[in-house]
């Protein structure tokens, strides 16, 4: 039977990123024999207004059953003003959760065509090539509980809960190990260790896991100085396990040094590797609808899909060498241009990389 993907595109610029990276998908399916069927639904703000929820029941149902999903991105100035429960970024949430994405890899990797566009001076950033592993499905995003009220003297207040249980912790620094041992056996974990409880169990189980990876180096951080760290001398870092919201903090952090959050893919995993596969930035309202959106990030996605969730490794190392291609000739998207290149838009830079993975 054939593999099933499911694409959520989602809102903004998500289904002008995701028409780019389909065409990509689409090519790689035929001209490596993948035998992959594509179907389509929504999430997000795109089913709030089609399904009057974020995520409906029977959309969640099929990607239960796909064997790998495709997202855009969601949410949006359309969505901000409604019922908190069913706003866009709930489904986000909840689709990660209901189906325990609990592994959430960022890789920050500089092209060396793009040194120029980095947020640092290019000795600083030459040569980076930095993994984050966020916990996606724990912490203060989903802890209980969470409540917004009014006080008897009539102020507002509200308050969130940040809870980790040993095997949540446990189960993620297990990947953070298994990343660092195939790439530079150096492992990073960031926490807030010197305040928070939920950080002082976190050090304590890494340290535990750590036992069983004695061929691994570990060190701790405190994320404040993994903040600053990150724009000093980013690459000290090689692998970073970090918590659900220190990870999307630094994630994005960690985008500039590549030039931009329009070049960060990402994989969300569960204990089988059957995943979800997104871009790290958002829906980009300011430039939605414009046809100037960074593909990119999109496109290595499915890399990453390719790679993760079915062991193609020579299709997705052909979708990065694309990439890599379509840089040496030049072609930047405007989040990503410098003096010398030529801009483009996003369907030209989508199109370019189909061309090039045409060729390979
Ligand atoms: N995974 C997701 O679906 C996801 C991630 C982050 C934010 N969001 C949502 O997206 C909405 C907007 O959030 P935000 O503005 O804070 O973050 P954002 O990532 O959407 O945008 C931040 C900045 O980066 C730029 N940018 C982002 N992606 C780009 C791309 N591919 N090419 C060029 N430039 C790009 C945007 O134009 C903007 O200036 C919010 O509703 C937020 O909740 C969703
Ligand atoms: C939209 C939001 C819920 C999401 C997150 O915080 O996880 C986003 O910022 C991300 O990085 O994927
Ligand atoms: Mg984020």
């Amino acid at each position: 039977m054939s593999k099933q993907i499911l694409v959520l595109p989602g809102d903004g610029i998500g289904p002008e990123i995701m028409a780019e990276a389909v065409k990509v998908l689409e090519l790689a399916n035929e001209k490596y024999r993948l035998g992959f069927a594509l179907s389509y639904d929504e999430l997000g703000g795109a089913a709030v207004d089609k399904y009057g929820v974020p995520l409906a029941d029977e959309t969640l149902e099929r990607a239960r059953q796909a064997d790998a999903i495709l997202l855009g991105a969601v949410g949006g100035p359309k969505w901000d003003s409604i019922d908190p429960a069913i706003r866009p970024e709930r489904g986000l949430l909840k689709i990660r959760s209901q189906l325990g994405l609990f592994g959430n890899l960022r890789p920050a990797l500089l092209y060396p065509q793009l040194a120029a566009a980095s947020s640092l001076k290019p000795e600083i950033v030459a040569g980076l090539d930095i993994l984050i592993v966020r916990e996606l499905t724990g912490g203060i995003y989903f802890g209980q509980p969470r409540e917004s009220k009014v006080l008897d003297n009539g102020e507002r207040m509200a308050y969130d809960t940040l809870p980790y249980s040993e095997s949540e912790i446990r189960r993620i620094a297990k990947v953070g190990f298994d990343m660092a041992r195939v790439r530079n056996k150096k492992l990073c974990s960031v926490d807030k260790a010197n305040v928070l409880a939920s950080s002082q169990l976190w050090r304590a189980v890494v340290e535990e896991v750590a036992k069983d990876y004695p061929d691994v180096e570990l060190s701790h951080m405190y994320v404040d100085n993994a903040a600053m760290q990150l724009v000093r001398a980013p690459k000290q870092f090689d692998v970073i396990v970090t918590d659900n919201m220190f990870g999307d903090i630094l994630s994005d952090e960690a985008s500039m040094l590549t030039g931009s959050i329009g070049m960060l893919p990402s994989a969300s995993l569960d204990a089988d590797n059957k995943g979800m596969y997104e871009p790290c930035h958002g829906s980009a309202p300011d430039i939605a609808g414009k046809g100037i959106a960074n593909p990119l990030a999109t496109i290595l996605s499915v890399s990453m899909l390719l790679r993760y969730s079915f062991a193609q490794v020579e299709a997705a190392n052909a979708i990065e060498q694309a990439v890599s291609k379509v840089l040496d000739q030049g072609l930047r998207t405007g989040d990503i241009w410098s003096e010398g290149c030529r801009k483009v838009g996003t369907a030209e830079m989508g199109d370019a990389v189909v061309a090039a993975l045409a060729t390979l």
